[in-house]
């Protein structure tokens, strides 16, 4: 029975490349495949969705890819890398939700949209690379690296929330997704519309003219503002727990049901979600919401369905 509920779902980059794997495309598409099984019911349930996606593991690789590669090919500057990503993992996506829904005899279309998004030129964030990408390494893997490859020493690397270190490249918010009204379209036709993949491909203005700049968009940021600007009935984050937790990993650690954008500010505030993880999670949940937005759930891909049936994942409301 069609609901025509509009829900926007955001993966992370570490869904489809996980830890301890090496991304190659056999194992982007199983871990996609097994992500978009919940998502499949969702359709056939007759919601309205749009899925975005992260690319930090993608995006890196393609980066090693163009150092190793400069001089014998001319290498590719990192917005164009981003196009690359929401292309390559664009298509696993549309085949493997073509194939489910061919199964489940559904006759929704799919469209994946590359999908550029406005930045500030003057954001602060440029200067100060936030945006993890790439493998993870251990502390002698990362001096190992930085002994073979002087490049690797003027790069930026940060620890990575316990799983190891990871290089940084700048990452300014989103100002304004321009293909935001082909977006609106799309899913107004029932259409699955895959866009902002890895945060979109970052632009500034200039002269009148939209040209692209290096840099990664924080996912997240950017789903929460297609999101609140397509009018999404819901924003659902997907990430590896099932619930925001207070105390997370302590022995005294609480899963929460509900938190409004107040109790989400103060938890913020108490240092609960930290930075490279969590914390961007609930920045673009509050963002959303004071855009205007209604209802963010974080839960994990496996748990949409009970999330949706309000029997897990953590609701941020007004
Ligand atoms: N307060 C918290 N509640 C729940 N998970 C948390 C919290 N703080 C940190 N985390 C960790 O943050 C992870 C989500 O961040 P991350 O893995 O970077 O996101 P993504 O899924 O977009 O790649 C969770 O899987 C969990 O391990
Ligand atoms: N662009 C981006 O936010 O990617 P991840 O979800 O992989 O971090």
């Amino acid at each position: 029975m069609a609901n025509h509920k509009r829900v926007l779902i955001a993966i992370g980059g570490n869904a489809i490349t996980q830890e301890g794997q090496v991304g190659t495309i056999a194992e982007q598409m199983e871990n996609i495949e097994q992500s978009l099984s919940p998502v499949v019911k969702m359709l056939t349930d007759g919601y309205d969705l749009i899925i975005t996606h992260g690319n930090g593991p993608q995006v890196g690789s393609a980066l090693i890819k163009e150092e190793t590669s400069k001089n014998k090919v001319p290498a590719y500057p990192l917005d164009i890398l981003n196009a690359q990503t929401q292309g390559s993992i664009g298509v696993l996506i549309e085949q493997a939700l073509k194939n489910k829904l061919r199964l489940a005899r559904s006759t929704r279309e799919v469209a994946t949209l590359i999908t550029q998004v406005l930045v500030d030129p003057k954001d602060p964030r440029f200067e100060n690379p936030s945006k993890p990408v790439g493998p993870f390494y251990t502390e002698e893997q990362l001096k190992q690296l930085k002994s073979e490859e002087p490049s690797a020493r003027d790069f930026t690397w940060v620890e990575d929330s316990g799983r190891g270190y990871r290089r940084v490249v700048p990452s300014p918010l989103p100002v304004d997704i321009l293909n935001k009204k082909a977006i609106q379209s799309l899913a107004e036709n029932h259409f699955v519309v895959v866009a902002g993949g890895g945060g979109g491909i970052p632009v500034v203005e200039d002269n009148g003219q939209f040209i692209g700049v290096e840099a990664v968009i924080d996912k997240d940021f950017a789903s929460a503002l297609i999101a609140a600007q397509i009018e999404a009935d819901i924003f659902m984050i997907l990430t590896g727990v099932s619930r925001v937790m207070l105390n997370y990993g302590k022995p005294n650690q609480v899963e929460l049901a509900e938190m409004t954008v107040a109790q989400a500010k103060k938890y913020m505030n108490e240092g609960q979600f930290p930075k490279g993880s969590m914390g961007p999670k609930i920045e673009a949940a509050i963002s959303y919401i004071e855009n205007g937005g209604k209802q963010v759930i974080i839960t994990s891909i496996d748990k949409v369905e009970a999330a949706l049936n309000g029997e897990t994942g953590t609701k941020i409301v007004r």
